[in-house]
C-alpha cells in the first residue's frame, strides 16, 4: 500500500487553563485527547462532531498553526509536528485551507489576481510573469469564475464567489492536502451545494487528498470517502461512507445520525434525543467519555475507557468504533447491524 499523504498519531493538544493570583496553569482543556487517522492520496475524509468537540483544534494542529502536546503529524512519511520552521517552509506549501468564512478570510485590500499571485510567487511556481499570468487564469478556470474577475477586489463577490476564491487560493500553491474547516457551513443551502461539486470535482481532477472538517453530516454524506466521528476531544467511529451512514457502531454517531434527513419516506430514521449537555472538555467523564449521555451504558462504560477497534459490518472493511457494546452478543448489542440492514434495504 502506498504511503498516506497525511498520518495523524495519538495527537493531543490541551490548553492549559490560567487562573489564580499568580496566573499559573490551573488545569487544561483536553481538546483533542489522543486522536489517530490517516488520509490517502486522493480520499476524502470527513471529521465531524458537535461544536467544541475539537474539530477544528485537529485541523489547526495537522497545519501547525500550534505546536501539539503530543503525538505525531506526518506529511507523506515525513514527521511535521517537530520540523524547525525552515524545513517547515517547503511542507506549508503542500498542506493548504479553505476556511468557514470567505468574507473574512480574503485581504479586502488585494484585487483577486494578487490573491492568487501571492502564493504562487511566495513558493516560487512561476518562472516569469507570463507564466504567473496563465497559472492564475487557469486557477480561475477551475473554480469556474469568469478570468476577467482577476480585476475586481474581493468585496464586489458573493458568498460563494468568494469562497471559489479560496479554493483557488489554495490550488494556487499545488498542494497535497487540503483542509476545509467548516468550508461551506456559512453558505446559503443551493450555494453550499455548488461548492461542494466544486471540491468533489476538483479532488477527482487533481487527485488531491481532502480533510474535510463539518458538523453537518447531511453534507458530508455526499461527498466524503471515509468519515470519522468525534466526541469530546477523541474519535469514537471510523468507517467507510456507506458503512457509516446504514450501519453506524457507535451509539454518538447513531444519535448524530438520527437527525438527518433521509430523502426516501419509507427509510426515516427515528430520532434519538440526546439526554444532557457535552460534558466540559477541562474534566471528561472517565471510562467511556460519551456514558453520561448514552441511552445503552452499562456499569463497564462508566469505567473502563473503550479502545478504538475493528467491528464486525457486513457492508465492507476498515469500520473501527470505541465501544463496549460490541463485546456483547449480537442478540444485546443495540448497534449489530439490523438496523443499519433495513435501512440499506429501504434505500
Ligand atoms: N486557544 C484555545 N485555548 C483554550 N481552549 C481552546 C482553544 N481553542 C479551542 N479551545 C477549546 O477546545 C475545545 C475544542 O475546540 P474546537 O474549536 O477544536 O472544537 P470544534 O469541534 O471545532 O467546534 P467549533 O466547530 O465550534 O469550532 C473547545 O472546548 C474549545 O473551547
Amino acid at each position: 500500500m502506498s504511503t498516506p499523504v497525511l498520518q495523524v498519531n495519538d495527537l493531543k493538544k490541551h490548553f492549559p487553563l490560567r487562573g489564580g493570583l499568580l496566573g499559573g496553569t490551573t488545569g487544561y482543556v483536553y481538546a483533542v485527547d489522543g486522536v489517530s487517522f490517516d488520509i490517502a492520496k486522493g480520499e476524502t475524509l470527513s471529521l465531524v462532531g458537535e461544536s467544541g468537540c475539537g474539530k477544528s483544534t485537529v485541523g489547526k494542529a495537522v497545519l501547525r498553526l500550534f505546536d501539539i502536546t503530543a503525538g505525531q503529524v506526518i506529511l507523506d512519511g515525513e514527521r511535521i509536528d517537530d520540523m524547525p520552521s525552515g524545513t517547515l517552509r517547503p511542507m506549508r506549501r503542500r498542506m493548504q485551507v479553505v476556511f468557514q468564512d470567505p468574507f473574512s478570510s480574503l485581504n479586502p485590500r488585494m484585487r483577486v489576481r494578487d490573491i492568487l499571485a501571492e502564493p504562487i510567487r511566495n513558493f516560487g511556481l512561476a518562472k516569469d510573469g507570463a507564466e504567473l499570468e496563465a497559472k492564475v487564469a487557469a486557477l480561475m478556470d477551475k473554480v469556474r469564475l469568469p478570468r476577467d474577475a482577476v480585476n475586481r477586489w474581493p468585496h464586489e463577490f458573493s458568498g460563494g464567489q468568494r469562497q471559489r476564491i479560496g479554493i483557488a487560493r489554495a490550488l494556487a500553491a499545488e498542494p497535497d492536502i487540503i483542509i476545509c474547516d467548516e468550508a461551506v457551513s456559512a453558505l446559503d443551502v443551493s450555494v453550499k451545494a455548488q461548492i461542494v461539486n466544486l471540491l468533489q470535482d476538483l479532488q477527482k481532477e487533481l487527485g488531491l487528498a481532502m480533510l474535510f472538517i463539518s458538523h453537518d453530516l447531511a453534507i458530508v454524506e455526499h461527498m466524503t470517502h471515509r468519515v470519522a466521528v468525534m466526541y469530546l476531544g477523541k474519535i469514537v467511529e471510523v468507517a467507510p461512507k456507506r458503512s457509516l451512514f446504514a450501519a453506524p457502531k457507535h451509539p454518538y454517531t447513531e444519535a448524530l445520525l438520527s437527525a438527518v434527513p433521509v430523502p426516501e419516506p419509507g427509510a426515516a430514521r427515528e430520532r434519538i434525543i440526546l439526554k444532557g449537555d457535552v460534558p466540559s472538555p477541562i474534566n471528561p467523564p472517565k471510562g467511556c467519555r460519551f456514558h453520561t449521555r448514552c441511552p445503552y451504558a452499562f456499569d463497564r462504560c462508566r469505567t473502563e475507557e473503550p479502545p478504538l477497534r475493528a467491528v464486525a459490518d457486513a457492508l465492507g472493511e476498515g469500520h473501527v468504533a470505541a465501544c463496549h457494546l460490541h463485546d456483547l452478543s449480537p442478540a444485546e448489542n443495540p448497534l449489530s447491524g439490523s438496523k443499519g440492514a433495513a435501512l440499506l434495504a429501504a434505500q
